[in-house]
């Protein structure tokens, strides 16, 4: 088992035995559609009202057997799943494990959040670095503004999983990161211990979501970068998806999706995108394409990946243009807006979706069209042309 506590909780008990800020609305019922595998208690210390460590209440007149009957019809699926009207991305029943989320700034969250508002239940892997203060800052309210739903609920976190996705095996992991004390109280964070976990607490997941990247000489030129460098951008951006699927595929159901986050400097030159990023986004995209024919055929799992254009992510900040890239967008792109983290989440959405059913292998450009613009018109060589302005109104 993971060795963090489980933030947030997602089943309505009886109310007299959880407190008020257990209580969460009708819509995050979850549905345990495919994992009769786990048992019962199991699966009662895996819903995180009842931590592993805390036992269910028998104080305070609790009606367990009826806590019980009300927990197992949650699980079991039998809740009035009614067909939504209309065409929704309608997730309910689906389980999500996104990874690459540590705080509520980047695509991961936002992500997240979209599949929670179709219904989706939510796991996390947050890199073991930032995993404390991503919990502490979960448990201390710090994120209740940003976790609201279209429909006024709370976005619920059922897990955090502790996660470092430049290691596959706890063979692979260097003396160095064993014994680093930013590691120090986490446990089973390699790829394949954490896939190993989410089995155990949940049996299966619906949809994988890889929303990480990392290149330690990110700032400088691709001819200033060394090897190490540029190898750990690909292991650390690129080669982490093929290592997800690698491990999360067996437990993956049938008709499931997966998604990355790409960026366009894998096609075109963006100008201080270095440290080999700009290749380990070409090598994803490339990777999206194979692994789509191999998961595709084998495991019946679609495999896209998202273009995403600029966003103020703690990520994108680090790399020290990140306005100049919102601004440029804002003036070159034929969307003239800024583009939201929630306009990308909604995409993953649908791509996670049943309406996605026959999209796989695809790069899905979500960046206001800046992908398709051969020039930019903000030159000042077209200073004498007549240039549509977007009606801001
Ligand atoms: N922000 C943008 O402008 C932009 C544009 C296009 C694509 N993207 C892509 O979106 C994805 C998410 O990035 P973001 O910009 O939202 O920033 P972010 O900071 O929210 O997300 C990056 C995450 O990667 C995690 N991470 C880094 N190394 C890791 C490791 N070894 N194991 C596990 N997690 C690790 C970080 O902790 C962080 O949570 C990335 O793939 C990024 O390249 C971002």
């Amino acid at each position: 088992m993971a060795a963090t506590a489980t933030p947030g909780t997602q089943i309505v008990a009886p109310k007299p035995c959880i407190s008020a800020s257990h209580r969460v609305s009708r819509s995050r019922i979850p549905y345990f559609g495919h994992e009769p595998k786990v048992s019962f208690q199991t699966k009662l210390r895996s819903l995180s009202f009842i931590s592993a460590t805390q036992p269910f209440p028998k104080s305070n007149g609790c009606d367990l057997l009826n806590s019980e009957r009300h927990v197992i019809k949650a699980m079991s699926g039998s809740s009035d799943k009614q067909p939504l009207p209309g065409l929704p991305v309608d997730l309910r029943g689906k389980r999500a494990f996104i990874a690459g989320v540590a705080d509520d700034n980047g695509y991961g969250w936002a992500i997240a959040k979209s599949l929670a508002a179709a219904g989706a239940e939510i796991l996390v892997g947050t890199w073991v670095p930032a995993l404390n203060i991503f919990e502490t800052s979960l448990r201390r309210g710090k994120f209740d503004e940003s976790r609201v739903l279209p429909d006024g609920s709370l976005m619920e976190i059922t897990k955090v999983y502790p996660l470092d996705a430049v290691y596959d095996c706890p063979e692979d992991v260097p003396e160095d990161i064993k014994t680093n004390k930013r590691y120090a109280g986490s446990s089973n964070w390699t790829v394949k211990e954490v896939a190993e976990t989410v089995k155990q607490d949940f049996g299966t997941i619906d949809i994988l979501v890889h929303s990480l990247a990392n290149g330690p000489e990110v700032t400088k030129p691709l001819l200033e970068t060394s090897r190490y460098g540029y190898l750990a951008a690909i292991s650390a951006s690129s080669y982490s998806f093929v290592s997800l699927l690698k491990y999360f595929i067996p437990i993956m159901n049938p008709g499931g999706a997966t998604i990355s986050l790409t960026y366009i400097a894998s096609e075109k030159i963006i100008p201080g995108y270095g440290g080999g990023m700009s290749s380990a986004k070409s090598a994803l995209e490339s990777d999206t394409r194979v692994l789509a024919f191999e998961a595709g055929r084998k495991h019946n799992i679609r495999v896209n990946t998202i273009s995403a254009g600029p966003l103020r992510s703690r990520a994108a900040k680090a790399i020290g243009f990140i306005d100049m890239m919102i601004d440029y967008s804002l003036e070159n792109a034929p969307l003239q807006k800024e583009l939201t983290a929630e306009e990308v989440g909604n995409a993953a959405a649908f791509l996670a979706s049943p309406l996605a059913s026959a999209i796989t292998g695809a790069v899905v450009y979500v960046d206001n069209g800046l992908n398709a613009m051969g020039v930019g018109v903000d030159s000042p060589v077209f200073r004498d042309l007549d240039i549509p302005k977007s009606n801001k109104s």
